[in-house]
């Protein structure tokens, strides 16, 4: 996670939290969305994360301590049959592959209540166009076959990403001008 994806979460976070209620993240990191989902102030904020020493970093800054945070440290495929629904999911354990965003996508109608909005960090081959466009688009195809109306809502940031923003970083991960924010809504039951 670099500083360039912070106005990004913001956009993930205040999508998620349109509505209210209780929000679910996968994946802490740098805890960008999760800062900026806790200035919604949400009725219940969940964050499902793996890694032991991302945990002792949400240990040692008082992320425990918060009234409506829940931390669950597992990884998420583990913590599955604890989790309760939500009015917001955000899904970003980047480092895994598409099979695994797959994977959660089956699980996705019954963790979101009726109405509620999912998103997921958007790097899906964000190293190649063309690659990107396709992958995009069966994301939409299978979340839409769920029943879920999916939007991907086009945020410029090539003015972000100067190429000082890769000096010393091994491999230039993201390639586009656009990013492009998924807000997939799960159909109403009125
Ligand atoms: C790119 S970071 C998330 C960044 C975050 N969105 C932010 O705003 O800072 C990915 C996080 O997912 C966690 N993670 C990876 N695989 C996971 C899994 N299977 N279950 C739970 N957490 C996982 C990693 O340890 C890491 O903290």
């Amino acid at each position: 996670m670099m500083s360039w994806e912070k106005p990004l979460m913001e956009a993930h976070a205040k999508a998620l939290c349109a509505g209210g209620g209780d929000i679910l993240n996968i994946g802490f990191g740098m805890g960008l969305v999760d800062t900026a989902i806790q200035s919604y102030q949400p009725a219940l904020h969940t964050i499902i994360e793996a890694h032991p020493e991302v945990y002792k970093r949400m240990i040692s800054s008082g992320w425990a301590e918060k009234p409506n945070v829940r931390i669950i440290f597992s990884r998420w495929q583990d913590a599955l049959p604890s989790l309760g629904t939500y009015d917001g999911i955000f899904f970003d354990t980047y480092g895994e592959y598409y099979e695994d965003l797959a994977e959660f996508h089956k699980w996705l109608p019954q963790l979101l209540k009726p109405g509620g909005i999912y998103s997921f960090f958007n790097g899906l081959c964000a190293d190649n166009a063309f690659f990107h466009v396709v992958y995009c688009q069966l994301v939409s195809l299978v979340l839409s076959q769920m029943g879920f109306e999916v939007q991907f809502i086009p945020l410029p940031i090539k003015e972000c990403l100067d190429e000082k923003v890769w000096e010393g970083v091994s491999h230039k991960y993201w390639q586009l001008d656009t990013y492009f924010l998924p807000v997939c809504q799960k159909a109403d039951e009125n």
